[in-house]
């Protein structure tokens, strides 16, 4: 059969956490550190490792069958493609829970303006054009557009723009640079994507396979085993506090007749606060463990 290509970042944001996301789900590839292609040593499954923007590209066209890029840029290259065809399509196969930014709308701290309709007619500074033009459209607004890619927020002290549309995490380099967000643009995080081409039947079988081994990874991820005795009294008051947890295995204790063990998988996050709940509630011997993998 065909090997099934999976196109991730080479370095940068994304890159660590897409490898890692791909190696706990199974996949051994024989890593070189120079080269862009890594092949893969347990299934046929091979790594290309290159510049985020490129990937929408490689996936559009059919090159590589699995891409991990962060939504921003596959949103952007698709509307870049989209103008001369307009069928392009990729298709999302979900969002992976890294890689969080925000697109926003910032100006110099001193500026008055408000909103995107305060900035008619003036300039915005972006790595993300079409994303740009899209939100001014939608808000009938009409701006100049000046395309750099990088080094965005320097454009309004160098006097190139009046604002710029750029990823916002902390905001530590809006106030760097005496920037402030007045608008969202975009919500943005990694998402897995997938060739819109339909692959052979064997293929197919292996893009489930892995797209269930990567769900598994990451509801794994939020996923903890706890454990902890409880009062035999108290139990229903306990085990409708573990967060997402259904039906625990009540076991009992050798030579205590008030108590028992409770075992949970705890598929939403637990934090402090549940514990600190549990303990006032009378549990004791609270034990929070991590979940590797996870098959429903
Ligand atoms: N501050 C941030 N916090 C979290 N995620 C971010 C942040 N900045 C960017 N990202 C996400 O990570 C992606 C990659 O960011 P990075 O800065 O590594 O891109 P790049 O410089 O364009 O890399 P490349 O060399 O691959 O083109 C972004 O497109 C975005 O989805
Ligand atoms: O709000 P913050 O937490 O400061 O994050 C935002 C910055 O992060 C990204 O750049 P990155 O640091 O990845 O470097 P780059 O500009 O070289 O891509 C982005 O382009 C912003 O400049
Ligand atoms: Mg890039």
């Amino acid at each position: 059969m065909n090997r099934i290509q999976i196109a991730i970042q080479k370095s940068g944001r994304l890159a660590d956490k897409s490898l890692n996301l791909l190696e706990r789900s199974g996949l051994h590839f024989a890593r070189s550190k120079d080269k862009l292609f890594w092949y893969g040593r347990n299934l046929p499954v091979d790594l290309l490792l290159v510049r985020d923007d490129d990937i929408p590209r490689l996936l559009v066209e059919g090159v590589c069958q699995l891409g991990i890029v962060g939504e921003n840029v596959a949103e952007e290259k698709l509307l870049e493609a989209r103008q001369g065809r307009p069928e392009v399509r990729l298709d999302s196969l979900g969002k992976l829970d890294f890689g969080h930014c925000q697109l926003k709308l910032a100006v110099p701290e001193a500026s008055n303006a408000k909103s995107i309709a305060d900035l008619a007619g003036k300039r915005l500074a972006t790595s993300y054009p079409q994303l740009t033009r899209r939100f001014l459209d939608e808000n009938g607004v009409d701006a100049d557009i000046v395309m750099l890619n990088g080094a965005v927020e320097i454009a309004p002290s160098l006097g190139t723009a009046d604002a710029i549309v750029d990823l916002v995490s902390t905001g530590t380099t809006l106030r760097a640079n005496h920037l402030k967000a007045i608008e969202p643009v975009m919500a943005s995080q990694a998402a897995l994507y997938r060739c819109p081409q339909r692959l052979d039947a064997e293929g197919e079988q292996l893009l489930d396979k892995l797209l269930t081994r990567i769900q598994g990874v990451q509801q794994a991820a939020e996923t903890k085993y706890v454990m902890l005795h409880a009062p035999r009294s108290r139990l229903a008051e306990i085990t409708a506090i573990l967060p997402g947890a259904e039906s625990p295995t009540i076991l009992p204790l050798e030579g205590q007749d008030d108590k028992v063990a409770v075992h949970a998988v705890c598929t939403e996050q637990v934090f402090w606060e549940h514990l600190e709940e549990l303990k006032d509630a009378g549990a004791s011997a609270v034990l929070v463990l991590p979940v590797e993998k996870m098959l429903a």
